[in-house]
């Protein structure tokens, strides 16, 4: 959920380049305290999360069920301050804290009615966030009509409105493919296990499609494991660079199924929109240059995150929209005329005359230009990183990161791709 309501985060970590907004929990993260151990009323919780909306709770897991807790001020940005162990309405105990957004905190929980572990999205008390939950749920409960079996997207169990908090119930998933990656100092996944994320994603993609909604704000953050296990195996490309012992191994997921999650962005697909939409990273060329945006914008994002997924980190490691622009340009060759002409009043000066991007001349820095130059063409770029089926998958690239939307693939076209329907090892299209 970012679209309009989104800042651009500073380069700040050594290790991930992209800068998140957040910290994530949950997965990697022990939980915050044993079931057992009593705190006592009012100490701090010193979560790595760095999470200030946690206080120690004077709760343990046997506390009484129906017992609300006092009542407290949200915090100064709307967040609802809650302890682990108490109650959530009678309905559920709070267990854990699996990750934050924009929009609120998501509490892992345990729901005493229907004996399951469920994750809730707790939403700020802010009139906007509130307004953009309820579009979230009619969004949620559109999908769940419609997908029967519960494969593509979260499913939602419940929602209702506790002191003043929108509360979302879903269905408990497991770590984001960011976290994932993250967790895996960033290496990447094997090419069969791209395309199988890959197939999923699109799936999904033209699922919302044929109900002529638009998600907006695909990103690896936002795509998560079904499960959390995962198992530990030989990472031979590092084998081969290394003569230590110690890195030789990375963590895969068990089970390759994926679902979406965040529907706070999501729209209808009737018109052209105009605002900013998606995170920078998975942006596509008309959001930038303000030409209008529709069902298309999703695709380009597909095309940024699988990318992602083959190289362990972003393709387009930029807060800037000439920077962008130029990287593009770099990777994916130079942008059609038409779309350069018709670019809105606020992007004209990224351009010269009206006629090629104003760079280098424009750059804000060296380090802007080399970030800029290191980048190689698509080609080279899933060569150096994909050991079989790369013709394929830059053919289905080329596809998804086409500049005028109107030629980009659409979802349905790029599930018949061969990368998909080619079976790698024979080379033979399936029946
Ligand atoms: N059903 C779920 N199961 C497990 N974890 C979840 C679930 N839903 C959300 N999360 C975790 O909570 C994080 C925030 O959720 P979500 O993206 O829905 O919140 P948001 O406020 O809309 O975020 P954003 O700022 O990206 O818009 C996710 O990245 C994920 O780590």
């Amino acid at each position: 959920m970012e679209s309009q309501w989104m800042a651009e985060y500073p380069h700040t970590s050594v290790v991930d380049k992209r800068p998140r907004k957040r910290a994530r929990a949950a997965w990697d993260i022990p939980p915050l305290m044993p079931p057992s151990k009593v705190l006592y009323c009012g100490q701090e919780v010193v979560n790595s999360t760095s999470s200030n909306h946690v206080i120690a709770s004077s709760y343990d897991y046997g506390a009484p069920r129906n017992v609300s807790p006092p009542w407290r001020d949200d915090d100064k940005n709307g967040h609802y301050i809650y302890a682990i162990g108490e109650n959530l309405t009678s309905r559920y105990r709070i267990l854990s804290k699996m990750g934050e957004g924009t929009f609120g905190q998501v509490l892992e929980c345990w729901d005493h009615e229907n004996k399951e572990l469920v994750a809730i999205k707790i939403v700020r008390s802010i009139h906007k966030y509130r307004e953009a939950a309820m579009i979230e749920i009619d969004v949620l409960q559109k999908l769940a009509k419609h997908d029967v079996c519960g494969t593509r997207c979260v499913q939602i169990r419940n929602w209702f409105d506790y002191r003043n908090h929108i509360c979302i119930v879903f269905e408990k998933l497991g770590p984001s493919l960011y976290d994932f990656l993250r967790k895996n100092s960033f290496r990447s996944f094997p090419i069969d296990m791209v395309r199988e994320f890959g197939r999923q994603l699109l799936e999904s993609v033209a699922f919302m499609h044929d109900l002529r909604l638009i998600h907006t704000d695909l990103k690896p953050e936002n795509i998560l494991l079904v499960s959390s296990e995962y198992v530990k195996v030989p990472d031979f490309k590092l084998w081969m660079r290394t003569t230590k012992d110690c890195a030789f191994f990375k963590n895969l997921p068990k089970s390759n199924a994926i679902k979406l999650i965040d529907f706070g962005s999501t729209t209808f697909g009737h018109q052209d929109h105009s605002y900013v939409v998606s995170t920078r990273h998975y942006r596509a060329p008309e959001v930038i240059l303000g030409l209008g945006w529709n069902y298309p914008c999703d695709l380009w994002s597909v095309g940024c995150i699988l990318i992602e997924l083959c190289l362990g980190e972003a393709l387009f490691q930029t807060h800037e929209n000439l920077e962008h622009l130029a990287m593009m340009e770099r990777v994916l060759g130079p942008m059609p005329q038409h779309m350069v002409n018709r670019a809105d009043r606020g992007s004209e000066k990224y351009f010269r005359r009206g006629i090629r991007l104003n760079w280098p001349e424009g750059a804000s820095s060296r380090e802007s230009m080399r970030a800029v130059w290191k980048l190689p063409r698509l080609q080279n770029l899933v060569m150096q990183h994909v050991d079989h089926s790369a013709g394929d998958l830059i053919d289905l690239l080329q596809g998804l990161l086409r500049y005028d939307p109107s030629e980009r693939l659409k979802a349905r076209e790029a599930l018949w791709h061969p990368f998909f329907t080619r079976d790698p090892r024979r080379g033979v299209y399936p029946l």
